[in-house]
């Protein structure tokens, strides 16, 4: 068996987006959502030049390891590897997992969007995806066209022994449905950034206080009033 990997821990997912965070706020921005908790982010850009890509890649980095929080880039393994970031996320048209697991290597954390599909995370799982990404689960703002998904699919997929996430519209008012339902991480862009640094930083607390409440395998240590 292979050391256990960072994202064993449930808890937010954040993911930037470049209408929401112009190139002077993304760091101010991911940095609030580190502070109020966040356990995993997504630097997730399908616009910028190559040259900016690669420049706010590299500062994320440093500053989530300043926080003790992986990094994945979304879609683009090679970039990934070039900024030392910790893992990439695929959808289904972004390349193969192994391709990725081969380049960026076997600690490296990869996840895979299985929209609302068992068979898709059968699939992944066999190839080695370290999560499950199922979505979009309501209205979103960011990507309105992706496929619906019910929240049962999570429940359903909780035997594939993954980590699960969620994606699609979701906010601190319908998080707690999703955790629920059987998710270990919730994938939020729109719910977490819209606002100002200390807007994010409250609402990535709020989300943070969801796992803590609704979900089975939250930290002890980590629950609130529980002695170190
Ligand atoms: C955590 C997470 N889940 C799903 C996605 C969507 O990936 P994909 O289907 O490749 O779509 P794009 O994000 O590339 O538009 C994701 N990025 N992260
Ligand atoms: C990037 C992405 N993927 C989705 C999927 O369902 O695969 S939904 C989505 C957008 C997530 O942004 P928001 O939290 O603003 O809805
Ligand atoms: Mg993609």
């Amino acid at each position: 068996m292979g050391t256990l990997k960072p994202i064993s821990r449930p808890g937010l997912y954040a993911i930037t987006d470049t209408i929401l965070m112009p190139a002077d706020r993304l760091v101010p921005a991911v940095e609030a959502a580190l502070r109020g908790g966040a356990v995993l982010v997504q630097y997730r850009d399908k616009t910028s030049p190559h040259t900016d890509r690669l420049r706010q890649a590299s500062a994320l980095v440093s500053a989530c390891h300043n926080a003790g929080v992986p990094l994945i880039i979304n879609d683009d393994y090679e970039l990934a590897r070039r900024v030392g970031a910790d893992g990439v996320h695929l959808g289904q048209e972004d390349g193969a997992v192994t391709e990725a697991r081969a380049l960026l290597g076997e600690q490296a954390i990869v996840g895979v969007t299985c929209h609302a599909s068992l068979d898709l995370a059968r699939t992944a799982r066999s190839n080695g995806a370290d999560y499950l990404a199922f979505g979009r689960f309501y209205t979103s703002g960011t990507k309105p066209d992706a496929p619906k998904a019910a929240p049962e699919v999570l429940t359903r997929a909780r035997s594939l022994g993954r980590p699960l996430t969620a994606i699609g519209g979701v906010t601190t008012d319908n998080g707690a449905e999703l955790i629920r339902a059987g998710a270990d991480m919730l994938a939020v862009v729109g719910g977490l950034f819209s606002g100002t640094p200390d807007q994010i930083e409250q609402r990535a607390r709020t989300f943070t206080q969801l796992f803590a409440t609704h979900h089975p395998l939250y930290p002890i240590s980590s629950k609130p009033g529980a002695q170190p």
